[in-house]
């Protein structure tokens, strides 16, 4: 039971506070609040509620919401239809096309008609290219998150061991890069690794984005390590309840009594997400209008 545990949801307060500030001084000096719109194709329950999640804090750090709900059967030329019309609209500085979207859409082509310079989920593949050479760009939320998260622990993370395990474009790869960035020295594990627990047990750092319920192992753990869950998964209900807990990818309770310290699920990165792009989406306003966001100001 020792490990600290790194409380995401206050992080993500503290940083949704200081977006609200600086969104207000965006207003004043342009004119006009910093927005962000948010497209959802279908009835996904999950995805609602995290749409209505979005949309209130997004209002509650003084930015305009744009909310565009559309029927599952919506074809592609509609929706990119209206991609282009966020794209030309000024009062628009963020989009973000809210995924999985239906089988019938193609996630790659709609990502790819985002105007990069309002892609603040940072999906589209210049930003990623952006990324990739250290160019400055959008940055996807969820790593982003985390990167938060470690340095405000670990300040300098030069010459440690990270361990990132899952590969996915929204996370993994995003997520090895900015470790690299600060000079880590970065492994990318994933379903085909060979001895996993072997691997893991050298990070100082561990990145868990799999997606599969308490995955990973404390016996994995190099002691003392600091662990980044990413994971949601829903556990099935106990015998009488109605919903299954929600947990991560790391074997939380066992994980404390190893880790030096580990973000809980709920309550650690999902809450950074949203702040993040609350963050990217005033980010991407003072851009737009081409003012200066101040220095240390997020
Ligand atoms: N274009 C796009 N961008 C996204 O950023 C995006 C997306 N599509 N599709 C779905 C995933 C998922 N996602 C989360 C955001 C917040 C929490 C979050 O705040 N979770 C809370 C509550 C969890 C709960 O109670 O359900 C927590 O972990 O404490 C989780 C997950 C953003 N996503």
């Amino acid at each position: 039971m020792g490990a600290q545990v790194i409380d995401g949801k206050g992080f993500a307060a503290k940083l949704r506070e200081r977006v609200g500030a600086q969104a207000e001084k965006f207003a004043q000096a342009a004119g006009r609040k910093a927005g962000l719109a948010v497209v959802l194709v279908g009835e996904d329950p999950a995805s609602q509620v995290y749409v209505r999640s979005k949309h209130k804090a997004t209002v509650a750090a003084n930015m305009e919401s744009f909310e565009h709900r559309l029927p599952a059967d919506t074809g592609e030329a509609e929706l990119l239809a209206l991609v282009e019309r966020l794209n030309a609209d000024p009062a628009v500085d963020g989009i973000l096309v809210q995924l999985p979207l239906p089988d019938h859409l193609d996630e790659q082509a709609v990502i790819a008609a985002i105007s990069p310079d309002k892609d603040v989920d940072g999906f589209h593949v210049t930003n990623a290219g952006r990324l990739a050479v250290g160019q400055s760009g959008f940055v996807p939320c969820t790593p982003l998150g985390c990167m938060m998260l470690l340095t405000d622990r670990l300040g300098d993370l030069s010459g440690l061991e990270a361990v990132v395990i899952g590969r996915s474009n929204i996370v993994g790869k995003p997520m090895a890069q900015l470790l690299l960035d600060a000079n880590a020295t970065v492994t990318i594990a994933h379903s085909r690794t060979k001895d996993l627990p072997g691997v893991v047990k050298r990070a100082d750092i561990v990145v868990a984005a799999v997606g599969r319920a308490e995955m990973v192992k404390a016996e994995w753990l190099k002691p003392q390590a600091t662990v980044i869950d990413v994971g949601i998964n829903r556990l099935p209900p106990e015998p009488g309840a109605e919903k299954g807990r929600l947990v991560g990818d790391v074997d939380y309770g066992a994980a404390q009594g190893v880790a030096g310290a580990i973000t809980p699920v709920p309550g650690g990165v999902g809450p950074m997400t949203i702040a993040v792009l609350l963050r990217n989406t005033l980010v991407a306003a003072y851009r737009n209008e081409g003012l200066d966001l101040p220095e240390g100001a997020l």
